[in-house]
């Protein structure tokens, strides 16, 4: 029988981790088990959870510190038999996590699937490989600019930015997770609009660029709008899959007409991960489950920029997205957020060479512009992959030279 093994990191003051275990195997499964009829136990006996592990840890002074007192440390692991859920994300997470994550400080760290459930799970469509065939382009991370400063614009200057992206050399082009349909610049327009300028841009340069766009809307209208998208010709689609759920994202993902990749976006989930107490771990939730629930490219705050998460913690995400896995493709790791041209070398270091560098004001905010962004951005990826300091190749590139000089990393 198939089953899902859950792992929690939990505190209690006692150190009473078999009882506290034990009481969330039952409570989650057959709740009052031990107080029925022996019939009623025989036929519940399947469903019940079982405590598999129970290991203590070190004490975490930072948590002592935090609550004036001393609170033991553990890690219990607990299998779920699938008898007892639909194989969904919803039923899943409302089995191992559902009233539980309410209950005091536990945090769901991982979450192993039995092979016969994955196959109810689809993976990413395109995932590294596919999108690398679709630009063509085998040897080096990719890079992705993201708009800025387009809410309450129009479409020309719409236009124009996305333009200039991609004659500076982006491989992507997304919209910022805050752009909503709007009168503005409309979704349909934007898919339109962007179609003309990218083909364009291919022909001056050679150089394909995809544009992803952002999917919003109320829920139920999503299918429909990502359908209409591709007819209209969407290179990709940007979605705020933790406004939605994961379930959501799934069935866009499954959908044979939604026939182009998804980039996930993390907005809303450092609510769910961030405590070092409470919550899903982030390689779960942005790590493992996104790329189950079928994301292509998962956006994740590097360890270095504005919104930096411990470098541990940035790498696992990476780790779930591209181990490999039967039947289930490698998604892209996108460690994004403050990134400029100086930290390139570290980003490469750390998620190799199959994987996304993503800016917005480290591209934008060039000195001499958009352009110059993406080239300067172009030139530090080549810099590393020849092997050539970084002070080599600004001696020979202006624009990386100039975006150095203003944002450090020489
Ligand atoms: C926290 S990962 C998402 C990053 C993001 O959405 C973004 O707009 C980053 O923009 P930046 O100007 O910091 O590159
Ligand atoms: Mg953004």
């Amino acid at each position: 029988m198939g089953q899902v093994i859950a792992t929690y990191q939990v505190y209690d003051r006692a150190g009473q981790f078999t009882k506290k275990a034990e009481g969330i195997a039952l409570g989650l499964t057959v709740g009052t088990w031990t107080d029925l009829p022996d019939l009623e136990k025989e036929q519940l006996k399947k469903h019940k959870g079982r405590v598999i592990e129970i290991r203590e840890l070190p004490e975490d002074e930072q948590v002592n510190q935090f609550f004036g007192e001393r609170r033991k440390k553990a890690e219990i692991k607990i299998a779920y038999p699938s008898a007892n859920f639909s194989v969904d994300f919803p039923a899943i997470l409302t089995t191992v996590f559902g009233k539980l994550s309410l209950d005091g400080e536990i945090k769901l760290l991982d979450l192993e699937f039995s092979p016969d459930l994955l196959e109810y799970f689809p993976g990413p469509k395109f995932g590294i490989e596919g999108i690398r065939k679709k630009l063509g382009v085998y040897d080096r991370p990719l890079l992705m600019s993201i708009f800025k400063s387009v809410l309450g614009r129009d479409l020309s200057y719409f236009a124009e930015q996305l333009r200039a992206q991609a004659l500076g050399g982006v491989d992507l082009v997304k919209d910022d997770e805050i752009l909503f349909d709007n009168p503005m610049t409309p979704f349909t327009s934007r898919i339109l609009v962007a179609k003309e300028v990218l083909q364009k841009t291919e022909e001056e340069t050679g150089e394909k660029t995809l544009y992803a766009v952002n999917l919003t809307g109320p829920t139920f209208e999503l299918l429909e709008k990502a359908k209409q998208a591709v007819e209209l010709g969407a290179d990709a689609i940007l979605f705020n899959v933790f406004a939605y759920g994961l379930d959501v994202l799934q069935a866009l993902a499954e959908d044979p007409e939604i026939s182009v990749p998804i980039l996930a976006h993390p907005a809303v989930s450092g609510a769910l991960t961030s405590s070092r107490l409470y919550g899903i771990h982030h390689a779960l939730l942005l790590g493992k489950f996104l790329r189950l629930a079928g994301a292509d490219l998962v956006l994740f705050p590097s360890p270095y920029g504005s919104v930096a998460l411990e470098k541990e913690t940035a790498l696992a995400i990476g780790k779930e997205l591209t181990r490999p896995q039967d039947g289930i493709k490698r998604a892209f790791p996108v460690p994004s957020a403050g990134i400029h041209p100086g930290l390139v070398p570290k980003l490469i270091e750390d998620f190799g060479v199959d994987s996304v560098i993503n800016a917005g004001g480290g591209i934008h905010g060039h000195p001499d512009g958009t352009i110059a962004g993406g080239k300067a951005f172009r030139q530090v990826i080549d810099s590393v992959l020849n092997r050539e300091s970084i002070e080599e190749t600004a001696a020979k590139h202006k624009e990386l030279d100039r975006a150095l000089a203003l944002w450090g990393g020489k």
